[in-house]
């Protein structure tokens, strides 16, 4: 019996706003999923593909668990080894071009396993050309055609590109530019200050600058792949657009093209040393991407958009303002299969993510206009309140004729930073689905009043700010040194095992002081001797409530002589196991040794390659060494013994 194990029936998402609705487009990201063809290969001819597809959106792959049963996953569109690139980019990405035509965000994503296709979907050869060259193609010719005079807009557009490589962002344009700053801007648009940006008024413009900048990207030789991408590559194209006639509102679109790195086995790519290191940073980064995708999915009120550099930029992609297609590539060969059903689980969690479109606009005049442009030539009004119509983003303004009323003039009577927050706000309602008149036509008196309930907000922001830095500045006066050692991160995180009966006690934080030896052959029970490593660093388990400080002398004797018996060592491997195969990173961190890289290292190994079957194998993470797991080994079992005795002599007592 087949088992379906992705979430089926995806509907088509509803990319287009409603021609007589206000509301803003609600846009799920929508996946397909490529299966690239075998490649050469001595061993290839004899194997067979792990992956067939169904129909146009759905695929079904063995299940590794058992050989009767296949997982099936329906996405937006499945395009098999037979697919060209050709229809991949008419058929999945060409439709979101519109849309930056609109001033609206829009990006494209390659996923998947390293080897399995994503450089070839994204860039693909002369022959071949992938979604890059035929989606500049296409964007400047519909920018050329949309913009010839006579018509209402006026078109720019510009390039920048960049690598994201071991969590530097690199300028590929201007290769000397060194690590380069992510930013957020008010309005939640990701900047990056001091990011090479060209105009292209042409292709041949793009390719002048795009081809000698792609020999930049990083790329390396691996088992898998003699060209594997090392960074993840982001075009970023902008459509800027200045309006012709009044009220000259000027909107910009964004087009990311992202050709991720390959998550890595590597046990099967054979990396060491450097490629390694890469290795580390490629799979973190596309864990914090999945972790991302998870709390978008789940509604969590932080997603963890900052804990890499990557998922930064693509705030805006994921649960942001962009239309956004994700291409997951995969590859038939069984030597993938793990990678695979990984990249289809992703892929699946993907389809969920629901971003929210909206213009970017603003309503500067501009400077560049000769004053008879500022007529405004019927046919172009005309024009324009047609193209509002469809889009259903421009501001409902009064008619052109009553110059009286128009929101760019009342605008302008006002200050820069009220003019700012204003347009903040419009964009609010905007992407709120605000059923009614956007603020800047909204009539004076109510405007005066929303100006003043702004000023009131500000002040009492103001006012908690305060109140908040006092408050920080009594804690830290209060605040005993120790603590502050312990969130320098020089001693090691709290107890590891939160439902304990017998809470575990602060300072047994501090526990490295004893030593697990060697079973004690002598004893007839054959149990294990915590010994004292030195007289410096002691174990001092804080005295239950309301004891004196001699049990707590008491207990930290009787802890470095105490025998501690095989079952309970064997206990605390179990404890520790369960916890590393089924805790989240915040529970991880819960550990001893293991702060918040390490947990997510953790979680991200779990992810490719399932539980751990032995604490051990916690050296098999990548930035996880063998004396590591020693030291956590032994601080963890520590720990649980000592929680042990500590609820043991409290009940005694
Ligand atoms: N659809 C396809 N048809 C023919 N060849 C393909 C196809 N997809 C990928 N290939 C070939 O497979 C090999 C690996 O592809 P590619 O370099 O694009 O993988 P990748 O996913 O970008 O890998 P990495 O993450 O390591 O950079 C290349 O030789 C490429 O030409």
């Amino acid at each position: 019996m087949a088992v379906v194990a992705a979430a089926t029936g995806a509907t088509r998402s509803q990319l287009s706003k409603g021609r007589t609705s206000r509301r803003p487009a609600v846009a799920r990201v929508r996946v397909a999923v490529r299966l690239r063809p075998f490649v050469e290969e001595a061993n290839s001819t004899s194997e067979s593909s792990c992956v067939r597809g169904l129909d146009s959106c759905s695929l079904e792959i063995a299940n590794g668990r058992n050989s009767q049963e296949t997982l099936k996953y329906q996405f937006d569109a499945f395009y098999g080894e037979t697919s060209t690139q050709q229809d991949i980019y008419v058929g999945f990405v060409h439709p979101i071009l519109r849309h930056l035509m609109n001033g609206q965000n829009a990006s494209v994503l390659a996923y998947g396993p390293t080897g399995a296709g994503k450089t070839y979907t994204m860039l693909g050869s002369p022959e071949q050309p992938g979604i890059i060259p035929r989606a500049l193609k296409d964007l400047l010719q519909l920018t050329w055609e949309e913009g010839t005079e006579g018509r209402p807009w006026a078109f720019a557009v510009s390039m920048s590109y960049l690598e994201i490589y071991q969590e530097k962002v690199l300028d590929l344009l201007a290769p000397a530019s060194g690590d380069l700053v992510i930013r957020e801007d008010r309005w939640g648009n990701i900047l990056i200050p001091g990011l090479t940006q060209k105009p292209i008024a042409s292709f041949t413009d793009f390719e002048q600058h795009f081809l000698p900048a792609s020999r930049n990207r990083t790329v390396g030789a691996t088992r898998l792949n003699q060209r594997s991408s090392r960074s993840h590559a982001v075009l970023l194209v902008k459509v800027e657009q200045q309006e012709r006639i009044a009220p000259f509102r000027q909107r910009e679109g964004k087009l990311y093209l992202i050709d991720l790195a390959g998550s890595e086995d590597n046990r099967r790519t054979g990396n060491q040393g450097l490629r390694l290191k890469e290795s580390g940073a490629i799979n973190a980064s596309l864990f914090v991407l999945g972790k991302v995708v998870d709390a978008l999915n789940q509604g969590l009120p932080r997603v963890p958009y900052r804990d890499s550099k990557l998922t930064r930029l693509l705030q805006d992609s994921l649960g942001g303002s962009a239309h956004s297609v994700l291409i997951a590539n995969i590859a038939p060969e069984r030597r993938f299969y793990l990678d695979t059903v990984t990249s289809l689980n992703f892929a699946s969690r993907s389809k969920e993510v629901i971003n929210r479109p909206f213009t970017h606009k603003s309503f500067q005049p501009p400077v560049k206009l000769a004053q008879k442009e500022l007529m405004d030539p019927p046919e172009a009004k005309r024009a324009r309140s047609q193209e509002e119509l469809e889009d259903g983003t421009g501001s409902p303004e009064p008619p052109t004729s009553c110059p009286k009323l128009s929101p760019l003039k009342q605008l302008n009577t006002l200050e820069p930073a009220v003019q700012e927050r204003l347009l903040n706000l419009d964009r609010i309602l905007d992407s709120r689905g605000s059923q009614g008149t956007s603020i800047l036509s909204t009539p004076r008196r109510e405007r005066t009043a929303l100006e003043k309930a702004l000023k009131e907000k500000d002040s009492e922001i103001q006012r908690l700010k305060e109140k908040y830095k006092e408050l920080e500045a009594n804690r830290l006066s209060q605040r005993p040194k120790e603590l502050e050692e312990e969130e320098n991160g020089s001693l090691a995180l709290p107890c590891p095992f939160p439902s304990q009966t017998v809470p575990m006690t602060k300072p047994l934080n501090r526990v490295v002081p004893l030593q697990l030896i060697q079973e004690q052959t002598a004893s007839q029970s054959k149990t294990h001797v915590l010994q004292k490593e030195s007289q410096k660093r002691k174990l001092r388990p804080e005295p239950p409530r309301g004891q004196p400080e001699e049990h707590a002398e008491g207990l930290r004797t009787t802890l470095a002589m105490l025998q501690v018996p095989p079952d309970l060592l064997a206990e605390s491997r179990r404890r520790i196991l369960g916890l590393l195969n089924t805790g989240s990173a915040k529970e991880l961190r819960r550990l001893q040794r293991i702060g918040e890289k390490k947990a997510q290292l953790i979680v991200g190994w779990r992810e490719l390659h399932g539980p751990f079957a032995e604490v051990e194998d916690l050296g098999r993470v990548e930035g996880i060494s063998e004396k590591q797991v020693a030291t956590f080994l032994k601080a963890n079992i520590l720990s649980f013994v000592a929680e042990c005795f500590t609820a043991l002599s409290r009940k005694d007592s």
